[in-house]
């Protein structure tokens, strides 16, 4: 079935991005000679896209079941649509969620990362750093409704975001919780929770592997916003509406400022990092380690 509907964008507002939200908050909606606005749903199989009623914002679904656990395919499929949708110069903001109940990513897929091949690690590996690099660097204004658990890779993910909004239900929790697991977050992780919540905060949340719920993650500044679970996804587009009446150009150069530092302590060694990922994960203790939390995992259930 054919999803396809243009929508018109006057010129003047995308020259003048911030006087879209002034117009449409005026009820201004008169399709006139402009820019086309694709308002196609698209995605893949684990991904899925769709424009929100605001021009230039789209949500990001993952549907990755049953936990969105980030497989090589659900973080390649991610990079693919992001790059569309930053290619597709109607859209500037994108809220980023999960299809999975009470769940937005369990992180890392640990059978991508347990009882595999070197190369294999070494392919994943780099499919993790991109989905890093992709989303930390992207020119895209990013909101993480955050509408279920999120650890480890989950929470890399949100903090990857300009902002996070969580549901309010102390059922969920948000951290870096890798120590837990007897691995260590790489430096580009612990980079990114350090940007977020400080130094202090981060060494005692990454030493001990902490989890924290809802109000626990305000208060250290991990989350920004707590909202009803039904809001969650609600709230993070009306803080994009927010967002998008700065101009598009002194955000991205802000965001580049503050953002490309980081990112390049990465990029500088891409490659280091990936064999130093595939000689720690190799190791006999440390998938010893993985295999139990693994097991432990599976039992919960039975
Ligand atoms: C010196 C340093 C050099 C280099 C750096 C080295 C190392 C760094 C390496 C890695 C960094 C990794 C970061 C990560 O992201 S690791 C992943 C961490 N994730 C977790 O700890 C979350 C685990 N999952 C949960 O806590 C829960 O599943 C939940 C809270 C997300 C959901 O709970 P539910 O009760 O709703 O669901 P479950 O019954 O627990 O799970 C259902 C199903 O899914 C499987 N599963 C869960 N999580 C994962 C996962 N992350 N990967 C793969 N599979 C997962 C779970 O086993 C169940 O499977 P079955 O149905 O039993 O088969």
């Amino acid at each position: 079935m054919a999803l396809t509907a243009v929508v018109r964008i006057p010129t003047r507002a995308l020259l003048r991005p911030w006087a879209r939200l002034r117009d449409s908050a005026l009820g201004w909606m008169e399709p006139v000679g402009g820019v086309e606005v694709s308002t196609q749903r698209f995605g893949s199989q684990r991904v899925l896209v769709e424009p929100a009623s605001a021009a230039g914002v789209a949500v990001m679904t993952f549907k990755n079941p049953p936990v969105n656990s980030l497989s090589l395919e659900l973080l390649t499929e991610l990079v693919i649509n992001l790059e569309k949708l930053e290619n597709d110069k109607t859209f500037r903001g994108v809220v980023l969620t999960s299809d999975c109940p009470g769940i937005f990513s369990a992180g890392l897929d640990l059978t991508e990362i347990c009882g595999r091949n070197p190369a294999h690690y070494a392919e994943y590996w780099k499919a993790v750093q991109e989905m890093w690099l992709r989303l930390y660097l992207s020119n895209l204004m990013l909101v993480a409704a955050i509408n279920g658990a999120c650890p480890a890779g989950g929470c890399l993910m949100s903090l990857t975001c300009d902002y996070r909004v969580m549901a309010d239900n102390p059922k969920y929790a948000i951290g870096l919780n890798e120590t837990l697991l007897g691995i260590v977050a790489p430096f580009w992780f612990k980079d990114t929770l350090v940007n977020t919540i400080g130094h202090r905060a981060s060494e005692r949340a990454l030493q001990l592997g902490l989890l924290f719920p809802p109000t626990e993650a305000l208060q250290v500044g991990m989350v920004d916003r707590l909202v009803p679970e039904d809001q969650v996804q609600s709230t993070a587009l009306s803080v994009l509406a927010q967002w998008m009446a700065i101009p598009d150009h002194a955000r991205q150069l802000t965001k580049n400022m503050m953002r490309k530092p980081t990112a390049d302590g990465l990029l500088k060694k891409r490659d280091e990092d990936i064999q130093n990922f595939v000689s720690f994960i190799s190791r006999d203790s440390i998938q010893k380690s993985l295999q139990m939390y693994l097991a432990k995992l599976r039992q919960k259930k039975g």
